[in-house]
């Protein structure tokens, strides 16, 4: 059902940009098996607290999806030099994360994890405390639990939160996020995330005990990815190929088989074998890729990330 509703969401969202480039002032999208219609572009005003690389792509994929004006976006850092790119960007900056808090409906919180509690406290002044009501707070920190983050934000009258994980792949329109919407949300705050996040990739709403596992494969995945990718063009730059090709190829041919794998439906396993050939060269380099067991290294990467992500949770 749920890769029902992404298949569906993305032939939505493909009419989206269709119709957002003509300037069609209504879209409609489909949203866990319902049909929302939205403006073209979203109307609220989003904050980051935090202006680092998450915050950057999901800010930019909101700007190249055309979802969002850069005058509806305000984002805060202690460090001053950090947001000369957002002000280039035409973003509303600062350095006090209150002034986000209190201008925007959407915050998301995209601080370090071990950060959570120093910038919610920067997050508000006594004075105004009770101005900053009914905020729907998006945290994108890894391992940051609901209960966690339902407690720390309990201060701020009628506050909501959703707990997302996103990934930066948002930035060129494949990202992969998965998300848990804490006691308060409300469906227009879902189906609000969910057109944020579905501009610019796929999302999914999970159980809070899927976050970990799944984000270690879609968060820190990436990751995970470029390093594979970087692996192959070092072997062919060893087998005396120019860099650029060995990377430009290496990156396609990863592209290229994670198409097949969604595209024809057929089970990875199927696919690797119409690739090998009785004694020919790939089951070869198969053979040497079992030896220095790569299977169980990719097994350890998930496990890893996973159980990391619930001891950066505890970290204060
Ligand atoms: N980078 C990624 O691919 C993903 C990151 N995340 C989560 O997103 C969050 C941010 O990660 P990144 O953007 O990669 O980190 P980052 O280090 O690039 O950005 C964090 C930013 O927070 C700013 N900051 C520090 N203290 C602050 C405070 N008190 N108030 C406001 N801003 C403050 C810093 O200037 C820094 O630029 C983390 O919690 C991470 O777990 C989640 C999914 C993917
Ligand atoms: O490495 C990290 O902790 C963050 C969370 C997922 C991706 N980057």
């Amino acid at each position: 059902m749920i890769y029902y509703h992404s298949f569906v969401n993305r032939l939505f969202l493909k009419n989206f940009k269709r119709r957002s480039a003509l300037q069609i002032s209504t879209n409609v999208f489909l949203c866990n098996n319902k049909t929302i219609k939205t403006q073209n572009k979203i109307q609220q005003r989003i904050g980051f607290i935090g202006d680092g690389n998450m915050s950057k792509a999901i800010f930019r994929s909101m700007i190249k999806y055309n979802l969002i004006d850069t005058s509806q976006v305000y984002v805060a850092s202690p460090f001053k030099q950090n947001l000369d790119i957002w002000v280039k960007w035409n973003a509303n900056v600062t350095l006090d994360n209150s002034e986000v808090t209190e201008k925007c409906d959407i915050i998301f919180l995209a601080v370090k994890p071990y950060l959570l509690s120093n910038a919610v406290a920067t997050m508000y002044s006594e004075k105004k405390l009770k101005k900053i009501s009914n905020k729907l707070f998006v945290s994108i920190l890894a391992g940051i639990t609901l209960e966690t983050l339902e407690n720390v934000l309990s201060k701020f009258p009628g506050s909501r939160v959703i707990r997302v994980l996103p990934n930066t792949p948002m930035l060129v329109g494949e990202g992969c996020s998965i998300f848990c919407p804490g006691k308060y949300a409300t469906r227009e705050d879902i189906d609000l995330l969910q057109i944020i996040l579905n501009t610019s990739g796929i999302s999914e709403q999970v159980p809070e005990n899927m976050i970990n596992p799944i984000g270690a494969l879609s968060g820190s995945g990436p990751a995970f990815v470029y390093l594979i990718i970087e692996a192959l063009s070092d072997g062919c730059v060893r087998m005396g190929v120019h860099r650029d090709i060995a990377t430009k190829f290496a990156a396609k041919t990863v592209l290229g088989a994670a198409k097949m794998v969604l595209e024809t439906n057929k089970h990875p396993g199927v696919l690797k074998d119409e690739v090998c050939s009785a004694g020919g060269t790939t089951i070869a380099g198969i053979h040497a890729l079992e030896k220095a067991g790569v299977r169980g290294g990719m097994m350890n990467a998930i496990e890893a990330s996973a159980i990391r992500a619930v001891e950066v949770g505890k970290q204060k």
